[in-house]
């Protein structure tokens, strides 16, 4: 035992037990509070000093697959987080309500020493274990906390710093600690205090992103004491249910309604929307021209509303005929007929729509289609690639700019696209990667209806109905703080997932209306396609969907030169994956890889620990089931 460490006990013990009490005058009340729990309550002795406990594999999966998802949702901002501060020697953790390490960033070199320290995943960081830590008193006291190097019980952990702040669920949960901790702290605990503020930050961010996630079927109301920051950081959150009763609130508002209705005994959650505030969501959401407000306690909130995405309607026998533009689109799948039903519904209004889907899904022929089949079919249709223009012209493409602003700028100066799409439909293509910068003006253009030419003094009204789409997810987005919260509520009207090609259970009427379309654009015959070819296709994961399907098609009606379209008339990278005689059990080129790295139990172990020991994340990126990984795992460390 070092000399620091005998020290370290001493002073623990002359503190709780009182015969010293002025020579620590400098320890933190929460630090005292939590020795003394640490004594008195968990039973524990600071001379029996103990090194951090790992928990086994199998039981941090256990862990793992408890917290489900979450681990998922919280990765972003953790990466976020993590990219903020890896050059300064710390380690990002996540603890689940038990304080076992779920997930963690650390540095590749030092692995060993984070191991040692118990910065690592399996780690288990309970008070009622190791004594004082961040994580554990986060867990203790629901607070965000510091401990820094002497402020540890056990004076095996005397060398760490940690910071830590917690995680609620909507019903007021804890649900997990967000912990940035070092190995070689730097002297003096106060600097310590930024590091607390961002971990706060990002804790807060993933909570609201857990949140988001687990109302997307509820109405998500945003609420705070200032208007102009409801969209950018509500201070409060809550979910109502359609039959109007709440169902979640962030951990602000609980704290919040505990201290305005704590007196009255109201409970929040199941409670009546209107029965608490006097008014229905209908009513907020039909004031125009002014921020709703709502008043409890005689305390004014300022309120912001968005509506969840209509749920698909039982099929009905007389739904109204599609437009034609959108029934060009129908298919077997009723799910997605019906969604062509609410926008052909909303096809008339200035509703934006916001289109997820996967490159080459058809998320820019779904949004041609929308603009011809409303009362703007017949005015500009302008579709901007977001991700395509260079940065140092995406200002001026969009806003256009004043005659003379620049130099090299034409002398007339240049209409802007947004302004070229007054009175039809602005198609904003990859908004999910648009600068920071930007997204900013855009949302200026679109709460004003105006345009500013870069250079000029003067804004142009613009008449514009919004149509953006991405892949990515915007929400995961906004938890890594790359994509503007405020902006994504405005461009969310209404949102259509379009499904990739290998999710849709109609792929064959995909494949005859694609064949189509590729034989018409390209004056050909339609060739039927033989059952076998049809199999290698119905094989393949078309990572480039339907633009892929319609390219391997058009090669495949130039090559085949019988009656039918077979295997060998498909593009080589379809035909060879799948030649029987070179590949009896017709793998393809993922799954063979796959399974090379489930046979190979170091493999499978790099690939674990690259998934974040995250056995779900690895069954996604191997393409296989959970159950097909722990099976593997299983076999390549049979204890
Ligand atoms: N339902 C469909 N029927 C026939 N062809 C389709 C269909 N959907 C998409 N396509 C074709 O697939 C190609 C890709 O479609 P589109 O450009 O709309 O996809 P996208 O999702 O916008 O792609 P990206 O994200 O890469 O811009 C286009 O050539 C389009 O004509």
């Amino acid at each position: 035992m070092l000399a620091k460490q005998v020290r370290h006990i001493n002073d623990v013990l002359n503190y709780v037990y009182g015969t010293e009490p002025l020579r620590l005058s400098g320890v933190d009340t929460c630090i005292a509070e939590s020795w003394r729990r640490c004594v008195h309550r968990h039973g524990l002795n600071p001379e029996e000093m103990k090194e951090a406990l790992i928990l086994p594999d199998s039981r941090l999966r256990e862990h793992q697959e408890a917290i489900g998802d979450f681990t998922d949702i919280a990765r972003y901002g953790l990466q976020a987080l993590w990219k903020q501060i890896r050059d300064m020697g710390y380690v990002v953790l996540v603890a689940d309500a038990d304080g076992v390490v779920v997930d963690s960033l650390s540095s590749d070199s030092g692995r060993l020493a984070w191991k040692q320290a118990g910065l690592y995943l399996g780690a288990l960081w309970h008070e009622r274990q190791n004594g004082t830590s961040a994580v554990g008193m986060v867990l203790e006291t629901g607070e965000p906390a510091v401990v820094h190097r002497n402020d540890h019980f056990d004076a095996t952990h005397i060398g760490l710093s940690c910071t830590a702040a917690p995680v609620f669920d909507s019903q007021n949960r804890l649900r997990a600690v967000l912990d940035v901790s070092a190995l070689t702290p730097v002297a003096a605990k106060q600097s310590q205090y930024w590091v607390l503020q961002l971990v706060k930050h990002f804790a807060a961010l993933i909570e609201t992103a857990a949140f988001i996630r687990n109302h997307k079927q509820d109405w998500l109301i945003r609420l705070g004491h200032a208007a102009e920051f409801l969209d950018v950081t509500p201070e409060y959150l809550l979910a109502v249910n359609d039959e109007g009763n709440i169902t979640g609130a962030n951990h602000a508002f609980h704290q919040w309604f505990a201290r305005h209705a704590g007196k009255s005994g109201q409970t929040l959650i199941g409670n009546g929307f209107e029965r608490l505030f006097g008014q229905s969501l209908p009513e907020l959401c039909g004031i125009q021209n002014r921020r709703p407000t709502l008043c409890f306690d005689g305390l004014t909130l300022f309120v912001g509303i968005t509506p969840p995405p209509r749920k698909p309607a039982a099929p009905s026998r007389n739904s109204t005929p599609l437009p034609p533009e959108l029934a060009k689109l129908c298919s077997p799948d009723s799910r997605f007929n019906q969604t062509l039903q609410r926008v052909a519904g909303l096809a008339d209004t200035q509703v934006p729509v916001l289109i997820n889907g996967e490159t080459g899904s058809g998320k820019e022929l779904l949004a041609r289609a929308i603009h011809l089949s409303g009362n703007r079919a017949d005015k500009p249709f302008i579709a901007v690639n977001c991700a395509a223009i260079p940065e140092n012209l995406i200002e001026s493409e969009l806003y256009g700019y004043a005659p003379g602003s620049f130099s090299g700028a034409d002398r007339k100066g240049k209409t802007g696209l947004i302004q070229a799409a007054d009175g039809g439909t602005l198609f904003l293509d990859e908004i999910g990667d648009m600068p920071l910068y930007l997204q900013s003006r855009l949302l200026r253009v679109l709460s004003e209806r105006e345009v500013m030419p870069v250079g000029s003094i003067h804004a142009v009204k613009v008449d514009i109905r919004i149509i953006a789409a991405t892949h990515h997810d915007l929400q995961a987005n906004i938890a890594a703080g790359k994509f503007r919260e405020d902006l994504y509520y405005r461009l969310n009207g209404l949102n259509v997932v379009l499904p990739s090609l290998r999710e849709r259970d109609d792929f064959d009427y995909a494949l005859q209306t694609v064949l189509r379309h590729v034989a018409r654009n390209n004056g050909l015959t339609p060739k039927p396609v033989s059952a076998e070819a049809m199999n290698v296709m119905r094989r393949h994961r078309w990572p480039g969907n339907i633009r892929q399907l319609a390219n391997a098609l058009e090669v495949a009606l130039h090559s085949a030169k019988g009656a039918q379209i077979q295997p060998e008339d498909l593009p080589d990278y379809l035909y060879a994956q799948n030649r029987p005689s070179e590949n009896p059990s017709a793998l393809t080129e993922q799954t063979q890889n796959s399974k090379a790295i489930l046979q190979d139990p170091p493999s499978l172990q790099n690939a674990l620990q690259a998934a974040g020991g995250c056995v779900s994340r690895l069954a996604r990126d191997l393409g296989v089931s959970r159950m097909t990984v722990y099976r593997y795992l299983k076999k390549s460390c049979p204890r």
